[in-house]
């Protein structure tokens, strides 16, 4: 059997064991340790054909044997010929540098405008076809420029003939896959960071010794970026999971960012406020357990596993802490409440919530699009405790 024939085996084998209740690349993990016969290049090629397997979400799916379903997707989501694709089908391969549309109008199939299936529950303002079609290309790396370090950045991507954009602000959009911390050794100089996520940066604006809480702080990725708009600010950080707090303080130390508190807390709990020793806060800053649903162009298998009974579910936990926190925020102080989902029912609804049930005042804010520039997809809303 040839390298390729065995590649498209195991895809096929890790296909049919593969059931959605893990994250797809701890299973692939799992997977290629109980096979350690595979080199790194097996796992790379093998993992590549899995994961655009998934882009296609359930489109055309009724028609499509599995075989022809990998090629097809291998065909349509890579832009540079393929030595597997090379093997089966060479005359596709001949064709790879041809747009999405003269891709599928050359192997006579329709448009992939459903490969998102929730269309109905996407938020104001998102464009459901150009939205499935993203899924298509894999998203760009994204880091974020930290102490001016921007040019000092580019001219080491450019000694590692790396290619890079400058998408605008501190940001550099680097190919997916890029091994940064190989190329950029001072972690001081950046954080790895989506571009929409770093624009949410636009709807804090710190002020000078203002005391702030990043209640769902996890690994701290939005309070590293509140801390570099305005140093000289208070800082609590909680979150529920104890270990990634751990991961919180481990960043932050390599971050260089000294002065703050950690704190574990459900926000669950309608006492939270009681157990905070100072539970009045200027600002609050919400970022949001959610689906995720902007973020599944890094996580395609949620198109082909994802239940819409779960957004239902996300957007009850969202209220019910966001009524929890807002009982700690000081009166003229800000909310800031962000998700990385695409879902009216935990972007728009949960805002409205906020507004109506909650008190406060909307000042700013809606869909931060990622999908027309290979990012996440966002929302990001600012109120006003009146
Ligand atoms: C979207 S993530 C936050 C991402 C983070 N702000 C960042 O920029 O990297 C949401 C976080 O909410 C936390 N969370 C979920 N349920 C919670 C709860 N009941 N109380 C407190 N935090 C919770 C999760 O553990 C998760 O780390």
């Amino acid at each position: 059997m040839t390298r390729w024939e065995n590649y498209l085996l195991t895809t096929k084998k890790i296909l049919d064991q593969y059931n959605g209740s893990l994250p797809l690349h701890h299973f692939l993990k799992t997977f290629f340790k109980a096979n350690p016969q595979m080199g790194s290049r097996d796992r790379k090629q093998i993992s590549q054909l899995v994961y655009n397997y998934f882009r296609l979400g359930h489109w055309n799916n009724a028609t499509m044997q599995r075989d022809d379903r990998i090629l097809i997707a291998l065909f349509l989501c890579e832009i540079a010929p393929n030595p597997l694709l090379e093997f089966f089908r060479p005359a596709w391969n001949a064709q790879t540098a041809l747009s999405l549309k003269d891709k599928l109008q050359f192997l006579e199939l329709p448009a992939v405008d459903d490969v998102f299936p929730f269309a109905k529950e996407l938020s104001d303002g998102i464009d459901a076809a150009a939205y499935s079609a993203s899924f298509l290309q894999q998203p760009h790396l994204y880091i974020r420029a930290r102490y001016n370090k921007q040019q000092d950045i580019i001219q080491l991507l450019e000694k590692a003939g790396i290619s890079y954009a400058l998408p605008g602000g501190t940001a550099i959009a680097l190919p997916n896959g890029t091994k940064v911390d190989a190329i950029i050794t001072d972690k001081s100089w950046y954080e790895i960071q989506d571009l929409s996520s770093q624009e949410t940066g636009q709807l804090l604006q710190p002020a000078a010794k203002s005391y702030w809480w990043d209640c769902c702080a996890a690994s701290g990725g939005k309070s590293i970026l509140l801390k570099d708009i305005q140093p000289n600010i208070e800082l609590l950080v909680s979150d529920v999971r104890t270990s990634i707090l751990e991961n919180l303080q481990r960043r932050f130390k390599e971050a260089g960012i000294k002065n703050y508190h950690a704190k574990v807390l459900d926000l669950t709990d309608e006492q939270v406020d009681a157990i905070l020793p100072r539970n009045q806060f200027d600002n609050i800053l919400l970022d949001a357990p959610c689906s995720g649903s902007g973020t599944w162009g890094r996580t395609p298998e949620n198109l082909y596993y994802f239940e819409t009974t779960k957004i239902e579910h996300y957007q009850s936990l969202q209220k019910r802490i966001a009524s929890n926190v807002v009982k700690c925020l000081k009166p003229g102080g800000a909310l800031v409440y962000i998700t990385c989902s695409v879902f009216r029912k935990e972007n728009e609804e949960v805002v409205a919530y906020i507004e109506k049930e909650l008190g406060l005042q909307l000042q700013q804010g809606g869909v931060i699009k990622g999908y027309d520039r290979s990012a996440d997809t966002m929302f990001a809303a600012r109120f006003v405790k009146v």
